[in-house]
C-alpha cells in the first residue's frame, strides 16, 4: 500500500458502483408531453399513489384505485371525442393534463437543497433550467393545461361574449417551441451535455446507464478482452517500442494497488509558435472590454488563438474591465458558439428595449449580411463528418465510462513502476516516478511530475486568458464540437515555474523542448462535459501544415494533470483499449511517431468528457528529439 500507480488498482469496480447514481428529473414514462402514449400513462396514479399529501385525489386502496383508473380513462376516452365534462369535476378530481402538469412541475422543484458547490448538483441545474425545463413549458400538457384552463379563467370564452380577462389579455394562443434553443443553452453546453451522456453521466435515459452498467460489469468480467472495432487503415507494425531517450537501467517497483484514486488532472501543451490569428471582426465587436466599434476601447487580446503560428508574440495583458453602458457581452455565447440567427433574434430583442445602442444595431446588419450571404455557415464550429459512426466510437464510449486505468492484457516484466534519472543531472537528486503503462503504444505516466504550488501558479497565469478551444482545419484553426475546452498557450518566460517544468520535461523525456523543436505549453480547462473525442496529436496528412513548420510532426506529447476531477475526465487511448484516470500532479507521456518518422496510428486518444469536477491539464506536444 501507500504506492503509486495506477495499473492495476480497483478503480473499474468503484466506479462502476457509483455509475448510474444519478437518473436526472423523474420524468413520465410515456416520455414528456408524448401524444399517444400520455393518455394512457401510469404515471398519474402512480404519482398519486406515491405522492401521499401530495395533493392528488388518487385513492390508495385496490379496489380504489381500480375505480379511479377506470374512471379516469373513461373520462379520457370522452374528453378526447369532445364529449363535455363538467369544468368542476376536472378541477376537482386531477383532470388528466393539469394533474400531469402539476406533477412534472413538482418533480423538477424536488431539490436535495444541498448547495451547487456540488458539481453534479450544478450540473443538474444547468440542465434542468437549460433542457428540462423548456421541455415541461412546451409540453402538450402544458398547452392543453392553457386549453383546459381558459374556460374556468375566463368564464365568458365558451360564449358569444369575452370575459372580463379575456378583454384585458386576450385569448391566450397554444404554446409552441421556441424558434431557436433557449439563451440558457448555448451550444457549447448542449455539446458539454451531449458528451456527458455520451458517457452515460449525469442525464436522463435510465436505460442507457443500465446498459453501460451492464457492459462495464461484463468488461470487468473480462479485463481486456473486449472487441475492438476493427479498423480501416491498420499502419504498418511498430518497431520496436522505445523507451524515452538514454534510459537507465531502472529498479522496477510495485505499483501501489489503489493507492491513488481518481486525481486532479492538469495537462500541459505546447504548441510551435503560438501567432495569434486576428480576431474575427463580429467576435471583436462582441468583445467585452474594447475593440473595433468601441470608441475609446482598449486594444484587447484576440480572442482566437492559433494552435500553431509563426511568430509568438508578447504574452498579452489580461482581460480589462467591461466598457459601454449595457455592453451586450451575453450576446455573444451565441454568436461564438456559430448560431448568428439566434444572435440576430437575441440582438433585435436588445434593441427592442435600447433602441439606441450604436453597438447592438451594427451587429443586427452584420448578422444580416452574414445570413444572406452564407457567412455564418463558415464561422461555425467545425463538425466532424459522420461523428457518430466513427468506428472507433462505441470503444471511445466504453473506456470513457469505465472511468479508470484499464489493465494491460498481459503484464510483462518492463511495465510497472519504477525510479527514473534518464541520465540527467536534473533527476540525480529527485528521480521521476515513472509507471510503464503500455509499450504499444508507449505510453507513461510519472507520478508527481509537478508540485500543488507550480499546479495553481500554471492554472493562475493561463486563468485570464482561456479561450475556447481550437483544431486545426486544413490552414485554419477553428472552434470544433468535437473539442469542448478552454485554452491558453504559455511562453516559458511567462513565469519561472513555465521554465522549471519545460526543463523538466526535458530532463524526463530527453526531448529538446527548447523553440524552435517544440510548441509552446497549452493549459487547457474542461468544465462538466467538457472532452475532446478521439484525435491525433500528430499531422496525418502531409499536407498538414505541421509539416511546414520548422519544428516537423509532432513525436511525443506530455501532458500534466493539474486537477482532480471526481468523475470522468480519463484520457482514452481507443485503439490501445485502456484510459488512464486523472492524477493530479502527474503527466503522461507517449510517442506520437515511430521511429522512421511515420504517425503511430495506435495513438489515437480522447479526453473523456468530465462528469463532476474541472479538470485542468497542461500539455506540450514536443516535435524533435534531443
Ligand atoms: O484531456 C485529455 O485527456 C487529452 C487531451 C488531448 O489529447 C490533447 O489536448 O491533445
Ligand atoms: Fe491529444
Amino acid at each position: 500500500m501507500g504506492g503509486w500507480g495506477v495499473g492495476g488498482g480497483p478503480r473499474g469496480e468503484e466506479a462502476a458502483s457509483t455509475h448510474g447514481w444519478h437518473r436526472g428529473v423523474p420524468w413520465h414514462r410515456g416520455g414528456p408531453g408524448r401524444k399517444g402514449t400520455r393518455s394512457w400513462s401510469w404515471d398519474g396514479p402512480e404519482r398519486g399513489l406515491d405522492a401521499g399529501a401530495g395533493g392528488s385525489a388518487v385513492p390508495t386502496s385496490p379496489p380504489g384505485r381500480t375505480l379511479w383508473v377506470l374512471a379516469h380513462f373513461s373520462l379520457r376516452f370522452w374528453a378526447n371525442r369532445g364529449v363535455w365534462v363538467a369544468p368542476s369535476w376536472r378541477a376537482t378530481r386531477s383532470p388528466p393534463p393539469p394533474h400531469r402538469f402539476y406533477e412534472k412541475v413538482r418533480a423538477l422543484h424536488q431539490d436535495p437543497g444541498a448547495s451547487v458547490d456540488n458539481p453534479l448538483l450544478a450540473f443538474s441545474l444547468i440542465k434542468r433550467l437549460s433542457s428540462d425545463w423548456p421541455r415541461l413549458v412546451y409540453s402538450d400538457e402544458a398547452t392543453e393545461n392553457t386549453r383546459g384552463t381558459a374556460p374556468l379563467l375566463h368564464p365568458g370564452s365558451g360564449g358569444a361574449s369575452p370575459g372580463p380577462m379575456e378583454k384585458a389579455r386576450g385569448l391566450q394562443p397554444p404554446l409552441r417551441p421556441p424558434p431557436h434553443p433557449l439563451p440558457s443553452s448555448p451550444r457549447w453546453f448542449q455539446g458539454g451535455t451531449a458528451g456527458a451522456a455520451r458517457s452515460r453521466g449525469p442525464g436522463r435515459g435510465g436505460a442507457g446507464a443500465d446498459a453501460a452498467a451492464g457492459r462495464l460489469r461484463a468488461q470487468r468480467q473480462g479485463h481486456g478482452q473486449r472487441r475492438l472495432p476493427a479498423r480501416r487503415h491498420r499502419p504498418p507494425a511498430p518497431l520496436q517500442p522505445r523507451p524515452p531517450r538514454r534510459a537507465l537501467r531502472r529498479r522496477l517497483l510495485p505499483c501501489g494497488q489503489g493507492g491513488l484514486r481518481h486525481g486532479r488532472l492538469l495537462p500541459l501543451h505546447r504548441v510551435a509558435g503560438g501567432g495569434r490569428q486576428p480576431l474575427p471582426p463580429l467576435l471583436r465587436q462582441l468583445e467585452p472590454g474594447g475593440g473595433a466599434g468601441q470608441p475609446g476601447g482598449r486594444a484587447r487580446p484576440p480572442r482566437l488563438l492559433l494552435l500553431h503560428g509563426t511568430a509568438p508574440g508578447p504574452l498579452p495583458s489580461p482581460p480589462g474591465p467591461s466598457r459601454g453602458p449595457g455592453a451586450p457581452h451575453t450576446l455573444s455565447a451565441p454568436t461564438q458558439a456559430g448560431n448568428i440567427s439566434h444572435a440576430l433574434t437575441l440582438s433585435k430583442e436588445f434593441l427592442h428595449y435600447d433602441p439606441s445602442n450604436q453597438r447592438v444595431t451594427r451587429n443586427v446588419a452584420k448578422y444580416k449580411k452574414l445570413l444572406a450571404t452564407g457567412g455564418d455557415r463558415a464561422g461555425g464550429p467545425l463538425r466532424r463528418p459522420n461523428a457518430t459512426r466513427l468506428q472507433s466510437r462505441d470503444a471511445y464510449e466504453e473506456l470513457c465510462q469505465s472511468l479508470g486505468a484499464q489493465p494491460a492484457p498481459e503484464r510483462p516484466p518492463h511495465l510497472g513502476c519504477s525510479y527514473e534519472t534518464n541520465g540527467s543531472p536534473y533527476l540525480l537528486l529527485q528521480p521521476a516516478k515513472k509507471e510503464t503503462l503500455r509499450l504499444r503504444p508507449y505510453v507513461a505516466l510519472y507520478h508527481d511530475f509537478v508540485s500543488d504550488a507550480e499546479a495553481e501558479t500554471i492554472k493562475g497565469l493561463a486563468g485570464p486568458w482561456l479561450q475556447r478551444s481550437v483544431v486545426a482545419s486544413g490552414e485554419k484553426q477553428q472552434k470544433a464540437e468535437y473539442r469542448i475546452s478552454k485554452s491558453a498557450w504559455l511562453k516559458d518566460t511567462a513565469d519561472p515555474v513555465v521554465r522549471a517544468l519545460e526543463l523538466r520535461m526535458a530532463a524526463v523525456t530527453g526531448l529538446d523542448l527548447r523553440p524552435p523543436y517544440a510548441e509552446y505549453l497549452q493549459v487547457v480547462n474542461y468544465g462538466l462535459g467538457g472532452h475532446y473525442e478521439p484525435h491525433f496529436d500528430h499531422a496525418t496528412s502531409r499536407k498538414s501544415p505541421l509539416y511546414r513548420m520548422k519544428s516537423g510532426n509532432r513525436i511525443a506529447t506530455v501532458m500534466i494533470y493539474l486537477s482532480a476531477v471526481e468523475a470522468g475526465g480519463s484520457t482514452a487511448f481507443i485503439y490501445a483499449n485502456f484510459s488512464v484516470p486523472v492524477v493530479k500532479n502527474a503527466a503522461l507521456f507517449w510517442w506520437n511517431l515511430r521511429r522512421n518518422g511515420d504517425g503511430d496510428g495506435d495513438t489515437l486518444h480522447a479526453g473523456c468528457p468530465v462528469l463532476a469536477g474541472d479538470k485542468w491539464g497542461e500539455t506540450a506536444p514536443g516535435v524533435t528529439l534531443g
